[in-house]
């Protein structure tokens, strides 16, 4: 799995690919080891920077990956004895390189074990370092996050990111009510989500897709923030919402409660495939799906657009624990460069009157504020404007935009602006 993250593969999908053959007792665990892993990658190098002479850069970087599969199991994960964590690894690095490397394994991890009480690596005497090894983030996120919000805001925010997130679900064809009644039969314990009307979370380590009211299509999974996002959009009842990234669909299932009819395209074929299978599950209605590219979008307009556009998802780093390490700072030009073209497009697609909201999982202003300052400042024919009071909380509200903050609210980090187009 690490292999294919250094390929340029994506977690979540490394993850269905390579654990199809194993149990869901032993999903968990493989999941428990690799996500902890990513999420303490800092601090593990900081540990095996003292233990292997030249450091870890110096030797091969899937050795590398071994080495901290194998501090992480004995440091982190106590239901591992530490001669299987030893041994496994060995036994993984002589496979795949050979005595030398294995030898290698077996000393430093050896070493590690005899030394887990002093373990602690030295405190970096600059703070941001400190902090960047301390939450295991590049030190250049954490520098232009304390910009923005000051040191004890951006601990917090590097907090949350590494605390593991729960899964919230969103009933479908029946009342909140139902669903719960569903889940504590199959012995699910359930608790509300404050700001969210409807949503269950569920408590960990729950095997989701074997349970009875996910195979009857009773509910979908959705964090809050996406939730809010499309409460905040408030499209009319009975309209036509065409939401142009839409995959892998569970904001245009949220769309469909009000909306009319919901146009939900995307431009990557797999992703549409998945979001097709979602939607049969759950025998969705009022849905229909396209193959399209948001750039050039081939419909007449229509009242409401969703863009969801593709983005650095710094609001997500605490599912996704690769992709702070993924991160670079060209990012932010070739993602900026697309969300401007998609909602210049888009933007051609809404009725007069209607609505366009712009949505992201980032928490940068470059994706965000300043994307739609530029463009209101080119379409004058738009102006923001929030929903009515009341119909999401006062405190997800900013300026008119809606913003969620992982350190502030609890859930993943998301952003969206509502604007409307004269009539
Ligand atoms: C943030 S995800 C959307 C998540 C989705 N709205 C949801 O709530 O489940 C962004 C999506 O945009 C799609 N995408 C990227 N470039 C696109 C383009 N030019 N046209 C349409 N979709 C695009 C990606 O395939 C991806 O599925």
């Amino acid at each position: 799995m690490l292999a294919d993250l250094r390929a340029g593969q994506l977690l979540d999908g490394a993850f269905e690919k390579r654990t199809l053959a194993l149990d869901a007792r032993d999903r968990r665990w493989v999941q428990e080891l690799v996500w902890g892993m990513l999420r303490s990658r800092g601090r593990l190098d900081a540990i095996l920077a003292d233990r292997v002479r030249g450091g870890i850069a110096k030797i091969d970087v899937d050795v590398a990956d071994l080495l901290r599969l194998g501090t992480y199991q004995l440091l982190s994960m106590g239901s591992v004895p530490p001669y299987a964590a030893i041994g496994q690894m060995v036994q993984l690095t002589k496979q795949r390189h050979g005595i030398g490397a294995s030898k290698l394994a077996n000393a430093v991890l050896r070493r590690i074990d005899r030394e887990r009480a002093t373990i602690e690596p030295a405190t970096p005497s600059d703070a941001l370092e400190a902090l960047a090894q301390q939450y295991s983030h590049p030190r250049w996120v954490v520098q232009r996050w304390s910009e923005r919000w000051g040191m004890e805001e951006t601990r917090a925010l590097l907090d949350a990111n590494n605390a593991a997130a729960s899964i919230v679900v969103r009933p479908y064809g029946v009342v909140r009510e139902q669903l719960e009644a569903m889940l504590d039969g199959a012995g699910v314990e359930t608790h509300e989500v404050p700001r969210v009307a409807d949503s269950l979370r569920l408590a960990t380590g729950v095997a989701l897709t074997e349970l009875g009211a996910f195979k009857q299509g009773a509910l979908y999974v959705q964090d809050p923030a996406a939730t809010l996002v499309v409460q905040y959009a408030h499209v009319a009842e009975g309209s036509t919402v065409a939401d142009l990234c839409a995959a892998p669909g569970s904001k245009a299932l949220e769309l469909s409660r009000r909306a009319g009819l919901v146009l939900a395209a995307d431009r990557n074929m797999t992703r549409v495939d998945r979001m097709m299978n979602g939607f049969g599950r759950l025998d969705a209605e009022r849905l229909h799906v396209l193959v399209a590219d948001a750039r050039h979008p081939a419909i007449t307009p229509v009242e409401a657009v969703l863009v969801d556009v593709p983005c650095t998802g710094t609001g997500t780093f605490r599912r996704h624990p690769d992709a702070r390490w993924r991160l670079q700072v060209s990012d932010f030009a070739v993602l900026g460069a697309l969300q401007k073209q998609i909602l210049r497009a888009a933007a051609t697609v809404v009725k007069p009157g209607g609505l366009l909201i712009y949505s992201t999982c980032s928490l940068e202003l470059e994706e965000n504020d300043e994307q739609v300052q530029q463009f209101l400042a080119a379409h004058p024919e738009f102006t923001l404007e929030a929903p009515a009071p009341g119909v999401v909380p006062d405190d997800v509200l900013d300026g008119g935009y809606l913003r969620v903050l992982p350190h502030r609210h609890g859930f993943d980090g998301a952003f969206a602006a509502r604007l409307r187009r004269s009539a």
